[in-house]
């Protein structure tokens, strides 16, 4: 037995309030190693600290922690001392410890006059100095991750430790029709909680898929009709010609209203599937399985279902919520590399229109950010369903708000028609990125610009586009969805967490944008 994390840090680093909150959401029990030592030694801390001495306490810690670590499976939370002893640090090796850290002012404004702690009993302010410049370096041997806590909320702290663990995490999305996002390495799974009165279930899948659709036919054909239907990959899966290839085999099959479709795939998969099953009998159910990045993050949550069509980009559509998303992230094993990469776009898009501690994770670890067994990722795709949840709940059908996800996409969407589909979607919201905040500036907003680039070069996304003259583009972007009669309207951010619905875009700055983007 050890625990699903142990946490250190300094007193104020939150780690006893934090440590109930994570036990809360994991659904695990929560222990503290300093209630225990009070527990062995019948007295209180300060007390042991008086009629004992620090050694003497010392020597009782490192028997509660041997016994805790042996003994218990939830989250622990070691005092702050802890890490002084050698031996302690060697019992934390076989265990995942995440080091909380604070800084300075926050660790004295928390502590305030350091009651009940006896170490702070004089002069906190410069004790908390020492203890901090004496353990920090022995917080980062033990530690395994380190959470930054002094901006951010307990409950914060709490979600990204969270997604360390590899817990599954479930995202509540609101709405007429509410449906959780189940993001976790085992979220496949749930698959069966959702199949409920269906005797079929088709299974939508790409090429590269095929060995997985057919794991999970095997997973839920124990019991159900399984239909795998096997669709061109990526962009050429979403026609209406294979969106009517998909409808015959549901005809054949005899599908009916009670049962399911299901995408696994990347983006186009579930764009398709969504499209299917919105159709079918004029609406069946659909669960998504994403298995890309983008489509974990993005497309396989919040409804919009489509194909495109030679006149651009998900022209031919519906709103369909899922009735599941289930997003398994041991399927990201075998993602490629790029499309791995392509997917960190539609993340740090969400960085850009609301959660900023998006793009401050992805800057200070760029190449982790794409690993799909490292804790960043889990935490990454977590944050942006989060993102994308809050809007869609709001508003559905892109009726105000919505919009705002469509950061970037207005040039992303001209770029995939003239180039004819062959561009990875995310590359081309990553240079749509770019040009909007181009746009941002030359309308005397914030300047962006170089914050964009630096942040997308970082992770090996393009940030230039050279190809089609800039005419044939403008005509692409006009057919864009958020377009009102002949007026071509864009997401803009006024700051960064602050993005505008802006219609008041000269022709002159649409091409002074894409100068700038094609140089
Ligand atoms: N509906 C929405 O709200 C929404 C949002 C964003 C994007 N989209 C759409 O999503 C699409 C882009 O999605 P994408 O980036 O996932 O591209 P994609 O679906 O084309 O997938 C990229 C490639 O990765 C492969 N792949 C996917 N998962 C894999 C895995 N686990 N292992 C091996 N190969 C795997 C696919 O087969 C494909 O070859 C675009 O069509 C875009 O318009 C829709
Ligand atoms: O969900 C939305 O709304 C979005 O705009 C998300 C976009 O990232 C996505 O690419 C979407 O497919 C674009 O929608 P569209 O309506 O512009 O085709």
């Amino acid at each position: 037995m050890s625990p699903i994390l142990v946490l250190v840090g300094p007193p104020g680093s939150g780690k006893t309030t934090v440590g109930a909150l994570l036990a809360d959401r994991l659904g695990v029990s929560f222990r503290d190693t300093d209630a225990d030592i009070e527990k062995l030694a019948g007295k209180a801390i300060p007390e042991i600290f008086v009629a004992d001495g620090e050694e003497h306490f010392r020597a009782l810690e490192t028997q509660a922690i041997a016994a805790a670590l042996a003994e218990h499976d939830g989250v622990l939370a070691l005092g702050g001392g802890a890490v002084l002893a050698e031996t302690n640090r060697r019992l934390l090796a076989e265990a995942p410890v995440a080091f909380l850290s604070v800084e300075l002012s926050a660790a004295v404004n928390r502590v305030g006059m350091g009651a009940g702690r006896p170490l702070l009993a004089l002069n906190p302010r410069a004790t908390l100095k020492a203890l901090l410049d004496q353990r920090r370096p022995l917080y980062d041997e033990v530690a395994d991750i380190t959470v930054a806590t002094d901006a951010l909320t307990p409950d914060q702290v709490a979600e990204e430790l969270a997604a360390f663990t590899g817990a599954p995490v479930s995202i509540h999305v609101g709405g007429d029709s509410p449906y959780e996002v189940v993001i976790g390495r085992e979220a496949t799974i749930a698959l069966t909680e959702h199949l409920d009165g269906a005797a079929r279930v088709a299974i939508l899948h790409a090429p590269p898929l095929r060995e997985h659709a057919r794991r999970v036919a095997a997973f839920v054909g124990e019991t159900l009709e399984c239909l795998l239907i096997e669709v061109p990959d990526a962009e050429s899966a979403k026609t209406v010609a294979v969106a009517e290839d998909c409808w015959n085999r549901l005809g054949q099959a005899g599908f009916t209203r009670t049962d399911v479709v299901v995408g696994i795939g990347g983006g186009a998969v579930t764009d398709l599937a969504g499209f299917v099953a919105a159709c079918w009998l004029r609406g069946v159910r659909v669960v998504q399985l994403p298995t890309s990045i983008l489509g974990m993050v993005d497309a396989a949550v919040g409804g919009k279902t489509g194909v495109n069509t030679p006149s651009g980009k998900n022209l031919v559509g519906a709103f369909h919520p899922p009735a599941a998303v289930l997003c398994d992230l041991s399927t990201l094993d075998t993602l490629p590399e790029s499309d791995r990469t392509a997917g960190l776009a539609e993340i740090v898009k969400c960085g850009y229109i609301a959660d900023p501690r998006i793009n401050e994770l992805i800057t200070a670890n760029p190449k982790a950010a794409t690993d799909p067994a490292g804790p960043l990722l889990a935490n990454l795709v977590r944050r942006a369903v989060a993102v994308k949840a809050e809007v869609v709940s709001e508003d559905l059908k892109e009726s105000g708000r919505r919009a705002i996800l469509n950061y970037g996409h207005t040039f992303a969407h001209a770029i995939e028609k003239v180039e004819d589909y062959s561009w990875r979607h995310g590359d081309a919201v990553a240079v749509g990125m770019v040009y909007a905040s181009v746009l941002g500036r030359l309308t005397g907003r914030v300047d962006l610009v170089d914050h964009t680039r630096d942040l997308l070069t970082a992770v090996g996304l393009p940030t230039s586009y050279r190809g089609a003259p800039f005419e044939q583009l403008l005509a692409a972007m006009r057919v864009d969805k958020k377009a009102v009669g002949n007026t071509l309207r864009f997401i803009l951010l006024d700051e960064v967490a602050r993005p505008a619905l802006v219609d008041d875009v000269t022709e002159d700055q649409l091409r002074q944008a894409y100068v700038e983007v094609s140089s």
